[in-house]
């Protein structure tokens, strides 16, 4: 009898259906070439054909030492979701991971004892530290090029501190002959920041010489910094996933880790997703620079189609960036290009989309997935989720009440209603979590600064004490806790409750009444936090219109509740929100982007970063697998980008 022939694209799963592969995906798996990678677009199965070839290495070689690498923890998270898709078990030759924590890994098989420092509080301490370093260098050699600031801006210098790493900085200035300040003037680089990343990078070492420790993204420096060439590195394969973002750094080692002809190599990536500012990018004509990186001659494998959504999204794309994307007519999605005329009409977009899921979908709909640009984005929406008696969850940003300007004013307008002759004493209605971001504030923002250690751990009991016992926080803004000590000015935030009893009304009136950017006036910041803190204070003030103060703490505590009941019993969100940089490497069902205007998103960048804000908008794009809504504000549509 005639067996059924065996269709040679079909891929075998432990789950009973085998993945059939495309023609150019086939070509992949099978490939023999020593070191190849495949440049393509988003959802065209990059990530989905490098599981497949490490699933084919071990079927073909159960032993083979196979390492998976990508740039990112949502890379790796992407890589072990298809890769579940093909395998029960991952067998344990298989090693999935990032560049930074391979690296890691490597240092501490060298050496025990190192020490690795993920702790903000110290990490800021030994910035700060720097500062006071660099200001004793200048006192023995004054540069007039520098101007030390009282503060470090923390945003600002370890984002400096990580592109110096990436960019492997010094190094650079060594081959440009040393000179310092030139090579910043050169490259458009800020001369004080480097001065205090020298510092820093200086109270790294020890006496000897020695690294004291380790922190995010100092491993791959580490290892790219050393002389040797090659790496101990037993593979027999090398996927890299996500390589649009590697870096100088991440390039170095990588060269050292494929230095053995032996360890074949393939690589994944799409120039368009390039979005961290640090990355080289080696695509977009570039490819031949990753060539020549790496050590063996390097083929380039196609795939053409995007497998994750239909001719409309790819259209869509098309629309504005000018890459010639592809998608299966088998594969159905449909977008949706709304246009509101304020930023409320668009969040009533948003519930209106999400609506639309559960009126389709029945019951238990898939949440809708909303792509924000700016972090502070998502008070306002999370507001108005939970206003409509819903749930949103949110990935990469933070809850706008456990920010501690915020969490901080939450506290005075609460406490600032204890003055009433008939109040009782019941828990404080704001949980022990945003009391402690509540201190936290009331301590940066009434002496400046938290600087010890202790006070930091104290926190948590601090707060637990004034959740159970809301006159605590009371005595402590007035000044008679024990922790707050006789050196801070807490004068401002006296004045704010002893505002008149009535303005517990109208929320929004207390804190246009009170001197509420008096608050943060004595605590010195740089421009940037500075306008950073004003978006959400004022988008904090507009929010609570119309609102009393009750209202106002009542809200924020369903919020947390449910939240908090989400969490326990895992059921899905209405909406999840999520950063540009979380969302990478993964796909949803039904993705909204909010807020589309330019100059907002996309975002002003200077214009050698301007691909950097193309690329954020085609990622958020290119998520959705069946609906795509794009929210365009109505008098300033998208502009298509340029070639
Ligand atoms: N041969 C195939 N048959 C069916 N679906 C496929 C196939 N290959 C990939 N897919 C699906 O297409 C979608 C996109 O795949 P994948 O995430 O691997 O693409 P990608 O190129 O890595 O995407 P991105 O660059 O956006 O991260 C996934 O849902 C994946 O399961």
């Amino acid at each position: 009898m005639l067996q059924p022939m065996q269709r040679t694209n079909a891929f075998p799963t432990d789950h009973g259906q085998p993945l059939m592969l495309t023609t150019e995906q086939q070509a992949i798996v099978h490939s023999q070439a020593a070191s190849a990678i495949i440049a393509a677009l988003a959802g065209t199965g990059k990530t989905t054909t490098l599981a497949c070839c490490a699933v084919q290495a071990l079927r073909a070689q159960p032993d083979a030492r196979i390492l998976v690498l990508a740039h990112s923890r949502a890379g790796i998270q992407a890589f072990q979701h298809r890769l579940r898709a093909l395998v029960h078990q991952v067998p344990g030759q298989l090693q999935v991971t990032t560049l930074e924590r391979w690296s890691a890994r490597t240092l501490r098989q060298r050496d025990a004892g190192v020490r690795f420092v993920a702790d903000p509080v110290e990490l800021r301490q030994q910035a700060q530290q720097a500062l006071l370093e660099l200001e004793a260098q200048l006192q023995r050699q004054p540069d007039e090029r520098i101007s030390v600031p009282a503060e470090v801006d923390m945003q600002a210098f370890w984002a400096f501190n990580r592109a110096a790493k990436k960019s492997l900085l010094l190094q650079r200035v060594q081959e440009a002959g040393g000179d310092l300040a030139a090579f910043c003037e050169e490259q458009l680089l800020d001369y004080t920041l480097a001065r205090i990343f020298c510092a820093y990078e200086r109270l790294r070492l020890d006496t000897c010489g020695d690294v004291r420790y380790y922190a995010e993204g100092d491993c791959t420096y580490a290892l790219a910094q050393e002389e040797d060439t090659a790496l101990p590195a037993p593979y027999d394969l090398v996927l890299f996933d996500e390589m649009h973002d590697l870096d100088l750094a991440a390039l170095t080692v990588l060269r050292r880790l494929l230095h053995d002809p032996a360890t074949r190599f393939l690589g994944a990536g799409d120039f368009n997703q390039h979005i961290d500012t640090q990355a080289w990018s080696v695509f977009h004509n570039q490819l031949h620079q990753l060539a020549d990186f790496l050590p063996q001659t390097t083929a380039t494998l196609p795939l053409t189609q995007s497998r994750r959504f239909g001719p409309a999204v790819a259209q869509a794309v098309n629309r504005w960036f000018p890459v010639g994307m592809q998608a299966s007519a088998k594969r159905y999605s449909t977008v949706y290009r709304w246009s509101y005329q304020d930023d409320a009409d668009c969040i009533r977009q948003l519930l209106q989309a999400q609506a639309s899921l559960s009126a389709r979908d029945g019951a238990t709909p898939a949440p809708l997935t909303v792509i924000l640009r700016h972090p502070h984005e998502a008070a306002a929406l999370e507001w108005a989720v939970a206003a409509a008696g819903q749930v949103a969850s949110l990935h990469g940003l933070p809850h706008f009440y456990e920010e501690r300007e915020l969490a901080l004013l939450l506290g005075l307008m609460y406490a600032h209603g204890l003055q009433a002759p008939d109040w009782k004493s019941s828990p404080c209605p704001l949980g022990p979590q945003i009391l402690e971001r509540f201190i936290d504030g009331a301590l940066y923002f009434g002496k400046g600064r938290v600087d010890t250690r202790q006070e930091d751990s104290d926190l948590p009991t601090m707060a637990t004490q004034m959740h159970q016992h809301p006159q605590g926080i009371w005595r402590f803004l007035i000044g008679e806790h024990t922790a707050q000590g006789g050196r801070r000015n807490f004068a401002a935030f006296g004045n704010f409750l002893h505002l008149p009893l009535a303005l517990q009304d109208n929320a929004q009136a207390l804190l246009q009444q009170a001197d509420v950017w008096g608050l943060f006036a004595a605590t010195p910041m740089p421009h940037a936090e500075a306008q950073r803190l004003r978006t959400r204070v004022q988008g904090f003030i507009d929010l609570v219109a119309g609102l009393t103060v009750p209202q106002v703490l009542q809200q924020i505590d369903s919020m947390v509740q449910r939240r908090q009941r989400l969490q326990h019993t895992g059921q899905p969100a209405h909406f999840q929100i999520l950063s540009i940089e979380q969302a990478k490497g993964q796909e949803f069902e039904a993705v909204a982007i909010p807020f589309l205007a330019p100059g907002r998103f996309p975002a002003p960048v200077p214009h050698a970063l301007a691909f950097v804000e193309r690329n954020r908008l085609y990622v958020a794009m290119t998520r959705a697998r069946q609906r795509l809504w794009l929210l365009e504000d109505a008098r300033h549509p998208i502009q298509a980008f340029e070639a």
